[in-house]
Parts: C-alpha cells; sequence; structure tokens
C-alpha cells in the first residue's frame, strides 16, 4: 500500500479552519457539477470544532447527503451518539438544510435496524463522494475496532453497506459503514489530532495488518490532515 498524503497544520485551529474550508469547497463543486453530494462524517472527540465551521459553509445544503461513518446505538439524545455531535455542531448552521441519513434506527435490538439503515444508504448516499474519518489510539476507525465481533463481515469485499460492531474498546453496539463503501468514496480523508494518533498511524502502517490496526483499510489514496 502506498502511504498516505499528510497534510500537516502548524495548530488544531489552522486544522480546523482548513479541512472545513476544504470540504465546503469541494462540496460547492460537486452540487455545482453534479447537481448533489453526499458526504460520511465521523463523530468522536475530535472534529467538533470543525463540523462547526463547515456547517457554517455559504451552499447549497439542501443538495447535500450527510451521513455518519458510524454510530453507537443509543438515541440520538444521549451525549455518546454521534448524531447528537452532528446536532451540536454542523446542523446548528446553514448544514440544517442538508438531507441526513442516520445509521441508528429505534428497533429492540441492533440488528433488527440493520436491513433499514442499509436501504436508506442505498437511495440516498451512496456512493459517497468524500468520507472524512477519525481514528482512535487503538487504530480503530469508524467502528472498525480490532478484535470486533463483527470486523471480518465489515472488512469482507461482498459486506453490506452498514454492518453491526461490539468490541472489548467500545462500550456499547456500533453500527459503522463497511470497508467497501469507505473503499469505494471518490476521496477519503482523516482528521487526526495529538502525537498519541501520529504514533498509532505510524505504528499501523508499520504493522501492515488490517485486523491489527484496522485504519488500514482506509489509508488507500486517502490524505491525513495532522496537528499535534
Ligand atoms: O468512537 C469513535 O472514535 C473515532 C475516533 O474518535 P476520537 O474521539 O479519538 O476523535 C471516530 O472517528 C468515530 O467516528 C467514533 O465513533
Amino acid at each position: 500500500m502506498t502511504h498516505p498524503r499528510l497534510i500537516e497544520y502548524p495548530s488544531r485551529e489552522a486544522l480546523t479552519d482548513g479541512l472545513a474550508a476544504y470540504l465546503a469547497a469541494r462540496l460547492a463543486d460537486l452540487v455545482a457539477t453534479t447537481g448533489r453530494a453526499a458526504i460520511a462524517l465521523s463523530g468522536g472527540s475530535t472534529p467538533g470544532p470543525m463540523l462547526t465551521r463547515l456547517g457554517e459553509a455559504d451552499l447549497h445544503w439542501e443538495d447535500v447527503v450527510v451521513t455518519l461513518t458510524d454510530e453507537r446505538q443509543v438515541p440520538p439524545s444521549s451525549p455518546r451518539s454521534n448524531q447528537h455531535l452532528l446536532a451540536e455542531t454542523l446542523f446548528r448552521g446553514a448544514a440544517a438544510a442538508a438531507v441526513f441519513v442516520p445509521l441508528y434506527a429505534p428497533a429492540p435490538e441492533p440488528a433488527d435496524g440493520l436491513e433499514a439503515i442499509a436501504a436508506s444508504l442505498n437511495n440516498l448516499a451512496l456512493p459517497l463522494d468524500i468520507a472524512v474519518l477519525g481514528m482512535g489510539t487503538d487504530m480503530h476507525t469508524a467502528s472498525l475496532f480490532p478484535g470486533a465481533v463483527g470486523l471480518d463481515a465489515a472488512l469482507a469485499a461482498d459486506a453490506p453497506p452498514a454492518v453491526l460492531i461490539t468490541a472489548p474498546g467500545a462500550e456499547e453496539p456500533r453500527i459503522t459503514l463497511s470497508a467497501p463503501v469507505l473503499q469505494g468514496a471518490g476521496e477519503r480523508h482523516l482528521m487526526i489530532a495529538g502525537a498519541d494518533k501520529r504514533a498509532a498511524l505510524e505504528r499501523a502502517l508499520s504493522l501492515g495488518d488490517v485486523r491489527q490496526a484496522p485504519v488500514l483499510a482506509v489509508l488507500e489514496d486517502c490524505t491525513v490532515h495532522y496537528a499535534d
């Protein structure tokens, strides 16, 4: 695998501003040239300020489909929900006009919602134009966790678009976009901050084993956006 492109920003503020400006320009360009754009965004603790900035962008959000790379199977009212994070950041701005495809369906068991989520993804969001990923220090991306039940299913070439994951490192079951969906995005970006994340990325590249370091599944033709 070729190493991903690395853009190193002088500060986290510069990372926020630079990536948000890039994504806003790309979405505007996609809408102008094709009439639509579909983007998958990550949750977690890193992207909040970037999502707020992106949501303020002046573009035709009504022609943009937004989904998540992964979701904790908790109601959207929970602070642990990635959908909740979008509501508090991206969708506070003009981006509220976008079409949103959630990865959470209220159902007795998380697996019961998978079929409806896959149908919504197929109808509205796929193929993705852009995937913006994050990474944990355990080298997970989206909810592709090392050692997870469901990891092999999510990495398979014929994986469905959304896969249920339970992982030792995750407090609740998750639904993640599968590797083929993320690999099929027109462009991939990995947003990481902190020396520990950079070291984890280097470790993943040196391990070279996608089951130990699932982030490897999305690094081909990926741009890494990094600040200390
Ligand atoms: O659990 C998650 O973690 C990753 C990384 O999050 P961070 O808190 O270390 O920034 C994130 O990309 C993913 O969407 C999220 O569900």
